[in-house]
């Protein structure tokens, strides 16, 4: 099994500490989202660990050793950082052939991966024909070439259509399932709380979280419920007793903070008060993620009062 090992982990730009102590572990068997907000630090992480750049000091480890150690290194990373870096002049073939040759892999991968990535009906097309959802495949496709046991992939779902990204969260999810190491990078919340089972966020350059996806979304939201009664002057004499505070929204559902659903059932229960609805209110992953990163964003948008002063 062959993790992703972060020791330590810095990279100064001039004064700009990129990534500033990052110590992690990324493992086999399971889709890990890789978040944070602009210039958190992420693509620094990613590249120095496929050896494009050179830490200030400590280090990053595949399978114990440093990438750049690597005989063949297709067949231990499959990394996809920029969809663009196929020459458009060739064929998407032969753009693998090229890769494959080099990297002394079976030419057969190369059918393969196509089949896998959809592309075998372009296949003999030129890449600069290609649109971005083509090219994010054909790269996908060129990091599966060496059935690799670490996959990286920096925002996979640019350019993707919406099948585009239900395949790629599948392939995530399959290639986690295999026993495989996944580091995915992505700003699409949603999409990362479909696909992630565990979360490594960087805020300027520092780790904040490394944790599961349910603990994260645990851990930095608030409890809230939200309920429907007949007799609202009831519920708030009841919420007020319980040291609770409630207010109802635009169409007569109240919403309670810091409560659970089992707390107002039993309440509302013991007092015969009658209910029409009752929902913990499920936090989503973004409130979480807005919640750990909002100090720790680098370019903060100004709020809307301040602008233009
Ligand atoms: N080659 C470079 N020269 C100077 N500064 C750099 C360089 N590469 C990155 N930086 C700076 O390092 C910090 C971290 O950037 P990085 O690209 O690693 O963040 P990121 O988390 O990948 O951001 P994004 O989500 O915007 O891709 C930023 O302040 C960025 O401006």
């Amino acid at each position: 099994m062959t993790s992703i090992d972060v020791r330590e982990l810095r990279k100064t730009y001039g004064s700009v500490r990129a990534v500033d102590g990052v110590t992690c572990t990324v493992e086999p068997g399971r889709v890990t989202g890789f978040l944070g907000p602009n210039g958190a630090g992420k693509s620094s992480t990613m590249r120095i660990a496929l050896g494009l750049d050179r830490p200030t000091a400590g280090r990053v480890t595949i399978g114990g050793r440093p990438y750049r150690a690597a005989t063949r290194p297709l067949r231990l990373v499959g990394a996809l950082l920029d969809a663009g870096a196929a020459s458009g002049a060739r064929t998407a073939q032969d753009h693998l052939r090229c890769l494959a040759y080099s990297n002394d892999l079976p030419l057969g991968r190369v059918a393969a991966v196509l089949a896998e990535t959809g592309l075998e009906t372009v296949a003999r097309r030129r890449v600069g024909t290609f649109s971005l959802g083509m090219r994010q495949r054909l790269g996908v496709a060129a990091a599966l070439l060496g059935d690799p046991p670490v996959l990286m992939l920096d925002e996979p779902t640019n350019g993707l259509d919406p099948e585009g990204i239900i395949w790629i969260r599948d392939l995530m999810r399959q290639l986690a399932a295999e026993g495989r190491t996944v580091l995915v990078s992505s700003h699409l919340m949603s999409e990362t709380a479909r696909t992630a089972d565990h979360l490594i966020v960087l805020g300027r350059g520092r780790l904040l979280a490394d944790t599961s996806m349910a603990a994260f979304i645990a851990e930095h939201s608030s409890s809230r419920v939200w309920l429907r009664t007949t007799e609202p002057e009831r519920l708030r004499d009841l919420l007020t007793a319980a040291g609770l505070a409630g207010s109802p929204n635009g169409d007569g559902r109240w919403q309670v903070d810091g409560a659970s659903a089992a707390q107002i059932g039993a309440l509302a229960a013991a007092q015969g008060l009658p209910l029409l609805e009752l929902t913990d209110d499920q936090a989503s992953l973004e409130e979480a993620y807005l919640k750990l990163t909002a100090s720790a964003t680098e370019y903060a948008s100004a709020p809307a009062a301040a602008k233009g002063t």
